[in-house]
């Protein structure tokens, strides 16, 4: 079933059962690897709000829940060299584990300026959880990149949270724009 947004056509790729099922399967990684420990999960928006909300319903550890919002590609295909931090941090987070969740790391931009950021405020650790990881475009690599759901090729992708131009981050599963 292909697919208009705005002026782009995308095809499924991953269906919303298959994300369900990484989903919980990444959550009880993370119930294992932190038992003991009450992290705080910190989302990172827009585009890892429906990935943060299924992710922490599975986890049965005590954790926090917060959101920090960053953009760089403002809607489009590519990155912009900007980062713009539209809202920073209102937690402290000096000593607690940290676990970022992204909904996806493509060149790993957005996450080394955010790790970069957060470190200097001393917490007892950093680990990012991805939906999605793009190996063939990444610049910045990330080695607390921990927890990933679906390793995908050097393609456009929206669903899930994901957008094109703002549009089609409600989509229940994730869609490869067709070249
Ligand atoms: O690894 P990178 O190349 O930095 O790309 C990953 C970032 O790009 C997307 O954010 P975007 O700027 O599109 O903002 P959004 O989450 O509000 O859609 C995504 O949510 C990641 O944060
Ligand atoms: N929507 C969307 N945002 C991104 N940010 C980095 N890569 C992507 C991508 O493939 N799709």
């Amino acid at each position: 079933m292909k697919l208009q947004i705005a002026d782009l056509e995308f095809e499924p790729l991953i269906p919303y059962e298959q994300i369900q099922q990484r989903v919980a399967e990444l959550a009880q990684h993370i119930n294992t690897d932190f038992e003991g420990k009450t992290p705080i999960f910190v989302g990172i928006l827009n585009g890892s709000f429906m990935f943060a909300s299924d992710l922490v319903k599975e986890v049965t550890v005590p954790c926090e829940v917060t959101f920090t919002k960053l953009a760089s590609y403002f809607g489009g295909l590519s990155q912009t060299r900007t980062i713009r931090d539209d809202f920073d941090l209102h937690v402290t987070i000096e000593g607690k584990d940290v676990i970022l969740v992204e909904d996806i790391v493509d060149t790993g931009n957005t996450l080394k300026y955010l790790i970069e950021k957060l470190l200097v405020r001393n917490p007892a650790s950093i680990t990012v959880c991805s939906l999605l990881f793009k190996p063939d475009s990444v610049i910045h690599s990330i080695e607390e990149l921990k927890y990933v759901a679906f390793q995908i090729p050097n393609v456009f992708v929206v669903g899930y949270g994901l957008d094109y131009q703002e549009l089609g981050r409600n989509l229940r599963g994730i869609y490869k724009k067709i070249d």
